[in-house]
């Protein structure tokens, strides 16, 4: 087979195989992950590097009694970033660039056009963006929490057509090879849904890797729901990035919608997070995903979470059903006070002059879709 006709490319590289002892980095396994993003670009194809491995670089540095603690994990990343870029940068005969990302870049409308304004630059530069999660300054509410998910993120947002996860094993099993001797591997999956997320177990205890299988699918879920075709293959061996470029698939190939989101309604879905929700008379929800300005004040029975104006929020009914996820025009407190207002000539002017709660341009319809 020839190699494939990908324009961009996003290849995700576990920690175990950036810092397989965790004392530092090794370039070991990483030359040959080096030499396929070489021959990626020789034949046109742009990419898109997404590493992981600072805090397992960063390790060996700290003492071992100390090393659950969040702020020398946190340290642990700061001092092993450096040493992984260094090495990746080492291996490659053009420059690379560093771009640090947390969750709450990636959920902000702005900051995230700007990311995709930066890849795109350095990539028509010919700069390769190595791109790993800003651990040090991250929070449970700020973090993306795992590179498998942020690696389909920036394949969305890099507009990529293919996500090539390394990880340290073959691909997907239906269960964990780990624990079961009988696993089969899958070649192939057509569609994601609940029995292939029971199949993923966990990443290995006290091992280097965070997230296991679950995060995996969990980002080619992403990814292909974007129309991008997702790979999960073991970094480990040569032959994988071989027949990747003969076209052949070394691991499990998530197969791509047919029918992709549109870009805006991806990144709501899969990319911004809502931070409160609006629930809604039950009778309102056909309306709503017709027309998103329809929702006013009148219809909304509670306002839950503390939200600013440009947050998403989930609008559902009372029953738990979720209708959509949209860009409120609205803050929390706003909503709140004009919601709950006895007269409801107030409101209705009120929103008159203000606007629509939420508008058509953001808002991504769920369950109804
Ligand atoms: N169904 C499964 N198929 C393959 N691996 C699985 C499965 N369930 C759990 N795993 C575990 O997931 C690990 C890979 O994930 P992880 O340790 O997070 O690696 P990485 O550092 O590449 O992200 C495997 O080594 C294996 O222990
Ligand atoms: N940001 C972390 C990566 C965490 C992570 O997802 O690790 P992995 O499961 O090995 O891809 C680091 O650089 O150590």
């Amino acid at each position: 087979m020839s190699h494939p006709n990908w324009k961009r490319v996003v290849i995700k590289v576990g920690s175990a195989l950036i810092s397989p002892n965790q004392q530092g980095c090794s370039s070991h396994y990483l030359l040959s992950i080096a030499q396929f993003i070489v021959r990626c670009r020789a034949n046109g194809t742009q990419v898109v590097l997404v590493s992981s491995g600072s805090v397992a670089a960063g390790a060996h540095l700290f003492p071992e009694q100390e090393k659950s603690n969040i702020a020398v994990k946190k340290a642990m990343a700061a001092a092993g970033q450096t040493e992984m870029i260094a090495t990746w940068d080492r291996l490659f005969d053009f420059p690379s660039a560093q771009m640090l990302l947390t969750h709450a870049d990636l959920r902000d409308r702005e900051r995230y056009v700007s990311i995709r304004e930066t890849i795109f630059s350095l990539l028509d530069h010919n700069v390769l963006p190595i791109v790993n999660e800003n651990d040090t300054v991250t929070t449970d509410k700020l973090k993306v929490g795992d590179n498998d998910n942020l690696s389909a993120m920036v394949a969305a947002a890099a507009d990529a057509d293919a996500l090539i996860i390394c990880s340290d094993i073959d691909g997907l099993y239906d269960k964990n090879p780990h624990e079961h001797d009988d696993a089969s591997l899958l070649k192939t999956v057509e569609s994601i849904d609940a029995s292939i997320y029971a199949m993923a177990g966990g990443a290995v205890k006290g091992g280097v890797g965070t997230g296991g299988m679950r995060t995996k699918i969990e980002a080619a879920e992403k990814a292909v729901s974007h129309g991008i075709d997702t790979y999960i293959i073991n970094g480990f061996t040569e032959l994988s990035f071989n027949m990747l470029l003969a076209g052949e698939n070394p691991g499990t190939h998530f197969k791509p919608y047919e029918k992709p989101m549109k870009e805006n309604v991806h990144w709501m879905t899969h990319t911004s997070n809502a931070q409160g929700e609006v629930i809604v008379e039950g009778d309102f929800d056909e309306s709503l995903v017709r027309d998103s300005e329809q929702l006013t004040s009148s219809e909304i029975i509670d306002v839950k979470g503390e939200f600013s104006v440009g947050d998403t929020i989930l609008v559902r009914k009372e029953d738990g059903t979720k209708l959509v996820k949209a860009k409120s025009n609205y803050s929390s407190c706003l909503l709140n006070f004009i919601a709950n207002q006895e007269n409801d000539e107030f409101a209705s002017e009120f929103e008159e002059k203000t606007g629509p709660i939420i508008s058509d341009q953001h808002v991504a319809n769920l369950e109804k879709e």
